[in-house]
């Protein structure tokens, strides 16, 4: 075999040890990739890779250092990986941390995370700024391909800003037509209550979050695929599987060595081929709406299409080249809708629940609000659920108190970038990762008051019922965004599905609250369950307990506007 001329050097200087080394590793490479490699080889490759990746990865991490106030551990003497042990396990602590130090003065910090810097803008003006700023200059998909590797552990074109048209299908075709859609998703919600939800005489314990999955992937993909795909629970197992792998593996996997990754998601991820599981099933029914969209011709089809996100992505994908139109890729949209919407809407379900078993006091007035408005309006309209300012602000509440997404509107900045805004002059140099942190923002006594760290599920009813203005009072909605209230981020990328989620949690809440009492199983001593943080992520914790009973008022309530309609059609 060819020796590399340099290994032959007397590593007597730098630059020969340098050469040395390079020597050694070309040998090994070679005998590896001719087969010859002993065991040995194998490990003295291993021997001498490894610490040169170390090396190398504090480089590029110390050289990406920004000149910012930082906050948790002082970058050191492996102060970086110390720094990003921390983070991961006290994220909200670190971040609540550096909110309090720095927010008064509008000043951003930075934070060692295990693989990179984060900047965190405490500024609303500039939380503001980031999230309309055009994404040439600093961009979502770049952040999320390198964070989360969207565009890897799934599929590319989900990632860039040409075929994410999924996104666009829930504005253009989905919160448009929200009326004509509410009714079936209610009636999907309370029969899958009513499925899932079995109820002895008196108070039954019921671990809560398998029956809110149930409920919400049920009802939601009610829109999503329609009846009777919405019932077939081997798909709705996989939608949920791959949402739930794939948010756990994406973190693991960014905390590892850049080199064994691809290794990493195809053992973890890739190898349980859920995606073509859902293809399989789905595959039929993309052949079958097309057949029909061919043979009625475009203005029978336009009259006559089945109203769901089949053939909305199906209208979507035909303006694309070949293949978009593809049945692999159209099924991608329904995994990717289903990703964003079910773990997220399950969660701030479960929070919402776990809130009023903790504040029971507000149950009863909810209780007055929904029929009272139910009785106006002549049942579960839209203009209804509008007008149900209670139920609205818990939801609000709720999520201010444990928005689902912690940090929002992460970004990387596509070359240097100097905000226009904001009290302290901020530049950041190009290849930064910067970020809006939704939870500290919502817990700050400045935005919302000395009572900020209380749950007060009426704090924006109280306040839109002063109002006399009405589209002041609809800043304030559950759905609406703004630069201090971030649970569904804000701008140019905030959530798409937040109407939809919105109008679902209501309708899921009205049901269980007419038809069931809650409450927390009495040895919580009427404390919700703690939440959880796994890599440095929040969750409501899955493994509590809510206690359920049939209600005596039921029997009069389900045909006072006749449309609880919990049995199928
Ligand atoms: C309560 C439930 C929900 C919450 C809390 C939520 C939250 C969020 C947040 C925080 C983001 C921005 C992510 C970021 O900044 O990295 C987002 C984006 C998104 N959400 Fe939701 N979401 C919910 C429900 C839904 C539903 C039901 C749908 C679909 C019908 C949906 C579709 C999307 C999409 C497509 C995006 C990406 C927007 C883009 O790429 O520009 N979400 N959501």
């Amino acid at each position: 075999m060819d020796q590399l001329p340099a290994a032959s050097l007397a590593p007597d200087s730098p630059q020969g040890y340098a050469n040395h080394l390079a020597g050694l590793i070309y040998t090994q490479t070679m005998e590896i990739i001719e087969g010859k490699a002993t065991n040995v080889a194998l490990l003295y490759l291993m021997i001498l890779l490894i610490p040169i990746y170390g090396v190398y990865g504090v480089y590029q991490y110390r050289k990406s250092y920004i000149d910012l106030p930082y906050v948790g551990i002082r970058p050191g003497l492996f102060g970086s990986w110390k720094a990003g042990y921390y983070y991961l396990h006290n994220s909200a602590d670190v971040v609540w941390e550096g909110y309090q130090k720095y927010a008064r003065e509008g000043r951003a910090f930075v934070i060692s995370t295990p693989k990179r810097w984060l900047v965190f803008l405490t500024d609303p003006d500039q939380i503001a700024e980031l999230a309309m700023v055009a994404d040439s200059k600093v961009g979502f998909y770049e952040a999320l391909n390198m964070k989360n590797k969207h565009n890897r552990v799934a599929e590319p074109s989900l990632g860039d800003y040409i075929n994410t048209y999924h996104v666009d299908v829930i504005k253009s075709q989905l919160t448009p037509r929200m009326a004509s859609i509410l009714p079936e998703i209610r009636q999907e919600g309370n029969v899958a209550w009513k499925d899932t939800l079995k109820l002895g005489p008196g108070w039954t314990k019921v671990g809560i979050w398998e029956v809110v999955i149930q409920v919400v992937s049920r009802s939601a993909n009610r829109c999503f695929v329609g009846l009777p795909l919405c019932r077939n629970q081997e798909l709705l197992d996989v939608f949920r599987a791959y949402a739930i792998r794939t948010n756990e593996v994406v973190y693991m996997v960014d905390l590892a060595p850049r080199m064994f990754q691809p290794l990493l998601e195809w053992v973890l991820l890739k190898r349980f081929r859920l995606p073509q599981r859902a293809m399989k099933i789905l595959k039929p029914v993309f052949e079958e709406r097309k057949r029909m969209r061919e043979e009625l011709g475009q203005e029978r089809w336009d009259a006559e299409k089945p109203n769901d996100s089949i053939t909305w992505i199906i209208d979507a994908a035909m303006k694309k080249d070949a293949h978009q139109q593809t049945n692999e890729q159209m099924s991608w949209r329904l995994i990717w809708l289903n990703f964003a919407a079910i773990h997220t809407t399950s969660m701030s379900t479960l929070h919402i629940l776990y809130d009023l078993a903790a504040n029971p006091e507000y149950i009863d007035p909810l209780r007055e609000e929904i029929i009272a408005t139910m009785d106006q309006h002549g049942g579960y309209t839209k203009e209804a659920l509008n007008n149900m300012l209670k139920l609205d602000s818990c939801l609000r509440e709720s999520q201010r108190w444990n928005c689902v997404v912690s940090i929002v509107i992460s970004k990387l900045t596509m070359s240097d970038y100097t905000f226009k805004s904001g009290k302290v002059p901020l530049h950041l140099p190009k290849g930064t990762f910067v970020t809006a942190p939704a939870t500290a923002t919502h817990l700050s006594e400045e935005i919302y008051g000395p009572d900020a760290h209380i749950w007060k599920g009426f704090r924006f009813s109280e306040m839109r019922e002063k109002m006399t203005n009405p589209e002041e009072s609809s800043k304030l909605q559950a759905a609406a965004t703004s630069k201090e209230y971030l649970a569904f981020s804000h701008g140019k990328h905030a959530c798409t599905g937040r109407f939809f989620a919105i109008y679902q949690l209501k309708m899921l809440l009205i049901y269980c609250l007419l038809r069931f009492d809650i409450r927390l199983p009495l040895d919580r001593n009427g404390k919700r369950p703690d939440n959880r943080y796994i890599l440095g992520r929040r969750s409501a914790e899955i493994n509590g307990s809510l206690e359920f009973r049939e209600r005596k008022e039921w029997n009069e309530l389900k045909t006072r506007w006749g449309e609880f309609d919990e049995e199928e059609d």
